[in-house]
């Protein structure tokens, strides 16, 4: 323990030495950039904005945290992935689809993200994993990288680190993240619904606080800094560019991509194709629901009623609502205006129970 803290010391003493420039329109000689923003609409564009503007002919490495929220893949269902009612619930924290591939975390201020990008002809996976794992064993954790590229203590996950097709590493590092929210809102109880894209892959998780009880944010910012700089001592110059979200609002990418991430359009119009079986027992009957839908639309919806009680017969009313909810948003027709059925009529009820199967 005296050994880790003298450890954290140095590092503490390190980033006072360190100069940090002020925050200014990036040039080409910026190769590390530390945001002063949390918001992650502003953290995710920009960090998409260094990846296709500045393909660098140096190393870079961009390091941020955000505010609470749940970020998916570029191809993944949030309907699938992300718990929407428990997401609701906590007010301000929204799920963002990312630009990147891969699966689905959650971020909060106890958690530091980071990209390394690389010139294509140098990018070597191995190496940019082995500057994070290095920056946590220099604070004194005894980390390893499983077969999947995460970073784990022992047999529980710590951070991911993703490789994308084009040249860069991107991941987050859990430091003191709320891991009880974590698991409550990614935890999703939908087996039926089988998604085209990409499933996340799940696995226990633990905080770098949990093995030294100081660790903050600027401690693993300086140790990745260090070893980022050990690793490519010719990324010129050796401060670091300060990213203000107030400095960058107008430019016409960011405030493009800034937009975009909330849309209904990206948010929920890239989920890929999915089906979902659904069923449920009413007094009258069992109904059971197949829902085909691409880009967050209904394509198709098919109503079968089973051990129908009484004998009593609502086939017209359900085909009226299958046609019904054709093409509509999925998840988003609570303001549509459902056609007036009889308040007997078994579908009054079905419809009701459907609303709530595709809003959760
Ligand atoms: N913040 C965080 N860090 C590490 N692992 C997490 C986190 N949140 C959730 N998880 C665990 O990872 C799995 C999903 O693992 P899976 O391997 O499917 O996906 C990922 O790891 C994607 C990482 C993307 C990193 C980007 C970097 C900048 S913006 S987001 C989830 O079910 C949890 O068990």
């Amino acid at each position: 323990m005296l050994l880790l803290s003298a450890l954290i010391r140095r590092r503490v003493l390190h980033c006072h030495r360190r100069s940090f420039a002020s925050a200014t329109l990036p040039s080409a000689e910026h190769s590390i950039y530390l945001s002063r923003s949390t918001n992650p609409y502003f953290n995710l564009t920009f960090e998409d904005w260094l990846f296709r503007h500045k393909t660098p002919s140096e190393p870079l490495l961009f390091l941020y945290r955000d505010d609470p929220c749940v970020v998916i893949g570029r191809n993944q269902n949030p309907w699938k992935e992300v718990n929407l009612p428990a997401l609701r619930a906590r007010e301000g924290v929204p799920f963002i689809r990312r630009r990147s591939g891969g699966g689905t975390v959650y971020h909060d201020l106890g958690n530091t993200n980071f990209s390394i990008h690389l010139p294509r002809q140098s990018f070597d996976r191995h190496a940019t994993a082995q500057i994070v794992l290095r920056a946590v064993r220099a604070l004194g954790i005894d980390a390893n990288v499983n077969d999947r590229n995460d970073i784990c203590v022992g047999k529980e996950k710590i951070a991911y680190k993703i490789v994308n097709r084009r040249a860069y590493h991107h991941g987050t590092m859990l430091i003191s993240t709320e891991l009880k929210t974590l698991g409550d809102l990614l935890r999703t109880n939908k087996d039926t619904m089988e998604t085209k894209g990409v499933a996340s892959v799940r696995s226990p998780v633990c905080n770098l606080r949990q093995f030294s009880t100081n660790i903050t944010h600027d401690h693993f910012v300086n140790a990745v800094i260090d070893e980022f700089l050990d690793e490519y001592p010719t990324a010129l110059p050796r401060h670091i560019n300060l990213v203000d979200e107030a400095d960058w609002k107008d430019v016409e990418y960011i405030k493009h991509g800034m937009a975009e991430l909330p849309s209904w359009d990206w948010a929920y119009g890239q989920t890929p194709e999915f089906i979902y079986k659904v069923k449920n027992t009413f007094s009258w009957g069992t109904a059971h629901v197949t829902i085909r839908s691409k880009h967050g639309v209904i394509l198709e919806c098919k109503i079968h009623v089973s051990d129908s009680v009484n004998g009593s017969d609502s086939s017209q009313s359900f085909e009226e609502i299958e046609r019904f909810v054709q093409d509509k948003k999925y998840g988003f027709m609570q303001n549509e205006k459902i056609p007036v059925l009889g308040v007997d009529d078994p579908s009054t009820e079905f419809i009701s129970w459907l609303l709530k199967v595709m809003d959760s």
